[in-house]
Formats: structure tokens, sequence, C-alpha cells
């Protein structure tokens, strides 16, 4: 069964505040795209790679990764439906954030491994370990919601890819926060493998700081 990945990079990571947009970061010699597509290039379970970019970035998003890049939308759900597009006629396709640049592999192959097994959508979640409070529209705290019960999602999320363009096709001008969450609005059963940390979302300056230290273990010859 032929795998895609698409790795969503077209966002401008105004969180972040940085010089430019947030794929093209340098982090320990390298820009955050080449560290994402780095995990999924050379992954045994994954046989093509595309790129979404920003539309004025595309073709250095192209020579930096060494894949081929597709311009995004305004919308994370825009850029993901641009980078389906163009992933040809693979029966699986994992939609990963740039953002989440030291995703390990093996949370990549527990992804592919879940959907060969016959899983329509398969994605990788964290325990919670903080207690979580529900505010009111005031921010004044309300109640402790029990943290047994919830888990933070993360990317590469998997999917047969028939079923995720058809929900990206039915999930047009509603917006989703995830693909897992157009896919189960179809009615599709989400299953859930172990994430990990180092797939963290670099959204603030915290992010990177902690990326930093995280490329200095991963790659200690890079920084
Ligand atoms: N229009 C968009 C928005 C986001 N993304 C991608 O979706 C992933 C998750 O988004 P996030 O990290 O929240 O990125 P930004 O939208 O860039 O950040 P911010 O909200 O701080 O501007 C990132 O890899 C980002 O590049 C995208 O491809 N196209
Ligand atoms: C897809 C995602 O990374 C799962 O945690 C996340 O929802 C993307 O966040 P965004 O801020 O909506 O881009």
């Amino acid at each position: 069964m032929t795998c895609a990945a698409v790795l969503v990079a077209a966002g401008s990571g105004s969180r972040l505040g940085a010089d430019v947009p947030k794929a093209f970061v340098p982090l320990a010699g390298r820009t955050l795209l080449e560290h994402a597509v780095a995990r999924f290039v050379s992954h045994p379970d994954v046989d093509r790679v595309v790129v979404v970019a920003p539309a004025d970035r595309v073709d250095d998003a192209a020579r930096l990764a060494g894949v081929p890049a597709v311009a995004g939308g305004d919308t994370r759900q825009r850029s993901v439906g641009a980078g389906l597009a163009a992933v040809g006629d693979a029966r699986l396709v994992l939609v990963h954030d740039v953002a989440r640049a030291f995703v390990p592999t093996a949370v990549i192959a527990a992804v592919v491994a879940a959907l060969r097994a016959g899983a329509v959508a398969a994605i990788p979640v964290l325990a919670v370990h903080d207690t979580i409070r529900r505010v009111d529209a005031a921010g004044e705290l309300v109640e402790v919601v029990d943290r047994a019960s919830l888990v933070a999602v993360q990317t590469p999320q998997g999917f047969r890819r028939d079923v995720l363009a058809a929900a990206h096709e039915a999930g047009r001008g509603r917006s989703a926060t995830d693909d897992a969450a157009l896919v189960e609005a179809l009615g599709h059963t989400v299953v859930a493998v172990p994430g990990a940390e180092e797939a963290f979302k670099i959204t603030r300056p915290w992010d990177l700081a902690v990326a930093e230290a995280v490329a200095a273990r991963v790659h200690p010859a890079a920084t």
C-alpha cells in the first residue's frame, strides 16, 4: 500500500514571531522544514513526500526539502487540501505539521502500522499531565475537568486517501483544527496510537528554546 506524506509548512508562525515563516526558521544549522522532512524521506514506511509551502516560497521549500512542493492556503485545512491534491495515487496519506519538526520515526511507524492493520484513520495522542479546568466567558474558574478522559492530539495523522479526500470535500466551509475531526464527522472511527513528547508543536518562542535542546540531544553534531 503506497504511503504518501503531506508536510504542511504554509503557516506564518505569528505566535512564534520570527522574521521568516516558521518552517524557514533555522535551528541547529537546518530549517524546521529540513528537520521535519528528514524524518519522512528516510522512513521505510513512507514512499513519497509532498511539502505545502507559503505561496511565495514554494521554490525555496522544494530546494531545501529536496521533494516536490505546492502552494498552501490561508488556513491549515486549505493547505492540507492542496497537499492532498498533489499526492497522486497513494493509498495511504500521512498529514504532518512541519511545526512538529522532531517527531520520532517510531510515531510515524505506529500510525502507518495502524492503517496497514485496517484502520481508516489513526492519530498519535499523549496523556495530559496538568490539572485542567474549564473557565467561563469572563475567565473565571469553573470546574476541574477529569484529565483521565483527555488526551492531546499530535501529528502525523494517517488516513486512507479516499476517506481523507471525501472528508475534506464534505468539510468545505466548516473549519476543523485537525483532519481527524473531519473524517470523524463522516462517521468513520479514528484509532489512537501512542504519541511522543518530542512531537510537540513549536508554536511560541519557548517551544523553540525547547526544540534547541531536543536538537542538541538528537543531533549533537549539528549544534
Ligand atoms: N495556512 C496554514 C496554516 C498552518 N499551516 C501549517 O500547519 C501546521 C500547524 O500550524 P501552526 O504551527 O499552528 O502554524 P501557524 O499557523 O504557522 O502558527 P500561528 O497560528 O502562530 O500563526 C504548521 O506546520 C503550519 O505551517 C499551513 O500549512 N497553512
Ligand atoms: C493538527 C494539530 O497539530 C493537532 O494538535 C493542531 O490542531 C494544529 O493546530 P493549529 O493551531 O490549528 O494549526
